[in-house]
């Protein structure tokens, strides 16, 4: 029977497995690979599943407004997949959500089955109400331009469903 992965949060010696564990990924379009700079800024998001001192897999929560965050980067290693790490790390993630307060956790993935066991349902259409879709146009972040729907950020988020889940 495989070890049972240890969730804990990700530290920043964690980085290079976060980027090598996203850079296949990356490659086939499935999570949009960062500088590893982003990694580092953004480090407290994320958490990571270890076995045995290696770690096998990660995934952040980005918190986007008062009630409402994302599941980021969620990725588990080829060789760890299906044995229950992409579940758990997403558990972990969804108690981070309640902890920190906000109540809808949004995502966008090719990987529909596993977050609908989750909870998750698609959703069409604009998520939040016009006065928070006005204030989230000033962020920055690409990924806060992707739930938006932007135009310009189409092109990366081709094929992939926007998912919902309230907490
Ligand atoms: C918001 C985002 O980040 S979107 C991007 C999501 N990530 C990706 O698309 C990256 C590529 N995909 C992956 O890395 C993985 O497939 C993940 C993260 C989606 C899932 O990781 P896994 O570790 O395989 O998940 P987990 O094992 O918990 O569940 C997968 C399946 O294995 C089975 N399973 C779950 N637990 C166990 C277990 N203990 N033993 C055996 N099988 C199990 C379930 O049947 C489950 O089926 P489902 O996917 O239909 O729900």
């Amino acid at each position: 029977m495989p070890s049972q992965p240890e969730i804990r949060r990700a530290r920043t010696p964690d980085v290079r497995a976060i980027r090598d564990l996203v850079a296949p990924l990356a490659e086939s379009r499935v999570l949009v690979s960062k500088d590893a700079v982003a990694y580092f800024e953004g480090i407290q998001e994320f958490r990571v599943a270890e076995i045995d001192g290696v770690v096998v897999g990660c995934g952040a929560l980005h918190v986007m407004w008062e009630d409402l965050a994302e599941i980021r980067t969620l990725a588990v290693s080829r060789d760890h997949l299906g044995h229950g790490v992409g579940g758990a790390l997403l558990r972990a993630l969804l108690e981070d959500a309640r902890e920190i307060g906000v109540e809808r956790i949004f995502c966008l993935t090719f990987e529909t089955d596993f977050f609908t066991r989750h909870g998750f349902t698609e959703i069409e259409g604009r998520a939040v109400d016009p006065e928070v879709y006005a204030e989230l146009l000033r962020s920055y972040d690409e990924g806060v331009a992707e739930f938006l729907d932007l135009e310009r950020v189409k092109p990366n988020t081709l094929g992939n469903t926007r998912m919902l889940r309230q907490l």
